[in-house]
């Protein structure tokens, strides 16, 4: 047996270890580690503590509650003392709390108050003569922080009651928090200004709540729920049941939990215990389980304290959401859309009721912002049926060996260059006509209606094909015969027939539908369209500069890289030959507007020019573009001083004006003569 000795050391060492996470959660609103890590540490000191109840101090984390309040604040100290709650983690707790209270009470049967327990901050609000007048946060049970002018900003707090005339004193107690939604919002603000994201809604409504300039806290959006009260010197109010005080609560108009109700016995108690646990995921605010309270107030009173909770209630925690583990690896995993996601493999933990080894860490930014590592102690979040997540690294937890993330620069499922647009989060495969995990959305919109059109080529079919190894690519629909597509489940030999019909009538398409069916992210109809009437054909498509798609109207910089990270990819051009060579044919310009030999133009290069009247083959915009990028200049009056003017159909004055001065003019075959490089 280890001596007392060792055994005071092992409990001073997790009672410091338990000080520093009280410190950073009640304190700094920061904890390091989930609840569930926190808990386990407590319950280890507690169980010590009950083998060895000689060694226990006054100062051990088990005999307090919360934190003593920060200087920084005014105090306030309470008029009756708030407590903590004991804690249960299985059924059995529970029925063993139920029966100490009826051995205690000498009878069989226990009415509850049982309540969602809300994971927020709790605080005591004082009214006096019906009129709210102080308000504290819990601090160490007896004094806590006065932060009345924060919690006058909360409009969910009554800034009187509605029974004025009830002289006397009355402390309400309940929980301040903030809704999912609002935490959502404003995590998405703070990024957004470059400020520091909360981990999660108790420390948003803690850091917002405990702010020393409350014109902070007004901005933010917190929620009061009243669950009780303390101190009550108001002579009309007599209560008998805990269901009557939250009644009167309501009635005073404060928010309470719509999921409070009473159960009869300890079976109720555990329907109601599976039900908010069903419910929890699509409550508006966080909790962590449920409360369960002796619903007589006098029983509660003849069962009175222990040193930290009262013996009457207890709260039934709810399995963990967040859990530490080690982070193994991060492995890319690659979307139908060719999105690359950072998939982290953890050692197995068993977190929101499953055991995990797999999370997602979204993409490269959010890796970079919580400065994860491989190799990290990380806190692991599943939150319902919600694709677990990585939320953080364990700080201070790091060994000298983690190596850091970087993303591939080529797709690990089919070697195609990664490519990540601007502005975008995502980094994708750019060989989207080639690559098996793009495979089936790429066919399918291949052959959708407003591409190439291929009637009765459907979800099902296309699954067989790709399960069978029929068909990797769209250029392997042209090569199907009737032989192979009527070995196919629900396929007969006419619909076989059918099918090949449509795969050969798909083959005679237009450009723009061709460009379509691509699947080049961020073209779509519209683009294709200006992209077929702007190229010509596809060869002057396939080598378009970046620059020069950039003058198509319509066209961003995002759009342009887009395309031609497409066409770069060797992959897809190979598709792209296949296809041609399958035979498929559309109509092309010799009107569009053909690439420059060189940049440096010097048919264009400081030449003034005048565009008048419409173009038959590109707008006035995109000649203007045109020009400029080689280095003219357009503007938009004749003088002497301009070289050419370009003129469409109803030109208008300023080609009478053109003649007038002896200025050439010119039609858009001359111009396009001009842009690739050769005087007139
Ligand atoms: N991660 C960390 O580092 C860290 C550190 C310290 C504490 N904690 C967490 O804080 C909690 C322990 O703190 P605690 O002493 O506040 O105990 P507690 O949260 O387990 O229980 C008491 C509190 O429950 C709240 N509550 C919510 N709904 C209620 C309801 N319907 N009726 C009555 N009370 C209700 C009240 O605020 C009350 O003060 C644990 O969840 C623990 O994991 C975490
Ligand atoms: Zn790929």
């Amino acid at each position: 047996m280890d001596s007392d000795k060792t055994i005071k050391e092992r409990l001073q060492a997790l009672r410091a270890r338990i000080a520093a996470h009280d410190y950073r959660y009640y304190v700094q609103d920061a904890p390091t580690i989930p609840d569930a890590e926190y808990d386990q540490l407590f319950r280890t000191l507690q169980q010590l503590e009950q083998q060895y109840p000689h060694l226990i101090t006054p100062d051990s984390p088990t005999q307090r509650v919360g934190a003593p309040p920060l200087k920084a604040f005014g105090q306030l100290a309470h008029h009756t003392p708030m407590l903590s709650l004991a804690n249960a983690f299985t059924e059995h707790e529970v029925r063993s709390f139920d029966r100490r209270i009826r051995d205690a009470l000498a009878i069989d049967l226990v009415d509850y108050a049982v309540e969602p327990k809300f994971d927020g901050l709790a605080v005591n609000l004082i009214y006096e003569d019906g009129i709210f007048t102080k308000g504290a946060t819990r601090g160490d049970g007896y004094t806590g922080e006065d932060i009345t002018l924060n919690l006058r900003t909360i409009p969910s707090i009554p800034l009187r009651l509605q029974t004025p005339h009830a002289a006397g004193l009355l402390e309400v107690r309940g929980e301040v928090i903030m809704l999912k939604a609002d935490f959502e919002r404003l995590n998405q603000q703070q990024q957004q200004k470059g400020e520091k994201t909360f981990v999660n809604p108790r420390n948003a409504a803690a850091g917002s709540l405990r702010q020393l300039d409350s014109a902070i806290t007004a901005t933010r959006k917190l929620t009061f729920y009243a669950y009780g009260i303390g101190a009550n010197q108001v002579n009309s109010l007599v209560f008998s049941q805990h269901s009557e005080i939250l009644a009167y609560l309501v009635s005073q108009r404060f928010l309470v939990a719509q999921e409070s109700v009473t159960a009869a016995d300890i079976e109720a108690v555990f329907a109601y215990y599976h039900k908010i646990q069903e419910m929890r995921t699509s409550l508006p605010y966080d909790i962590d389980g449920v409360v369960y309270k002796v619903g007589n107030l006098s029983q509660q009173e003849k069962l009175g304290y222990v040193s930290r909770a009262p013996r009457f209630a207890i709260a039934h925690k709810f399995p963990a959401q967040e859990a530490v583990t080690e982070l193994l690896a991060i492995e890319i995993q690659v979307g139908r859309t060719g999105a690359m996601t950072p998939v982290a493999r953890l050692a197995p933990v068993f977190v929101g009721g499953v055991t995990v080894t797999n999370a997602t860490l979204h993409n490269e930014d959010e890796i970079q912002r919580k400065k994860i590592a491989i190799g990290d102690k990380v806190i692991v979040r599943r939150a319902g049926d919600v694709i677990p997540e990585v939320v953080a690294a364990v700080p201070g937890e790091r060994s000298s060996t983690v190596q850091p993330f970087v993303m591939p620069d080529h797709c690990p499922v089919c070697g195609s260059k990664a490519v990540r647009l601007p502005g975008e989060a995502v980094t994708r495969c750019s060989g989207g006509l080639f690559c098996p995990a793009q495979r089936k959305q790429a066919i399918l919109h291949f052959a959708s209606r407003r591409a190439v059109d291929i009637d009765g080529l459907g979800e099902k079919l296309v699954d067989q094909l790709i399960e069978r190894a029929l068909v990797r690519t769209p250029a392997d629909l042209y090569r199907l015969d009737v032989k192979t597509l009527s070995q196919l489940e629900r396929m007969a030999e006419k619909s076989a027939c059918n099918l090949l019909a449509a795969i050969e009538q798909s083959k005679q398409t237009t450009f723009p539908r061709f460009i379509y069916a691509l699947g080049i992210r961020h073209v779509g109809e519209a683009t294709a369209k200006a992209l077929a009437r702007h190229a010509g054909t596809l060869d002057q498509l396939m080598c378009m500069p970046i620059g020069q798609l950039q003058q198509i109207a319509d066209i961003g910089p995002v759009v342009a890289q887009s395309i031609e990270d497409f066409f770069a990819e060797p992959h897809n051009r190979e598709v792209i030959e296949q296809l041609r060579q399958s035979g498929m044919r559309w109509e092309e310009s010799s009107n569009a507007v053909k690439p420059p030999s060189t940049r440096d133009n010097p048919a264009i290069a400081g030449k003034v020019f005048v565009l008048t009247g419409t173009l038959p083959g590109m707008t006035r915009e995109e000649a203007k573009n045109q020009i400029e990028q080689l280095g003219g200049k357009v503007t938009g009056s004749v003088s002497a001083r301009t070289d050419y003017v370009i003129a469409g159909t109803d030109p208008g004055s300023k080609y009478t004006k053109a003649i007038e001065l002896g200025v050439p003019v010119l039609d858009e075959s001359q111009l396009l003569h001009l842009l690739q490089g050769h005087p007139i």
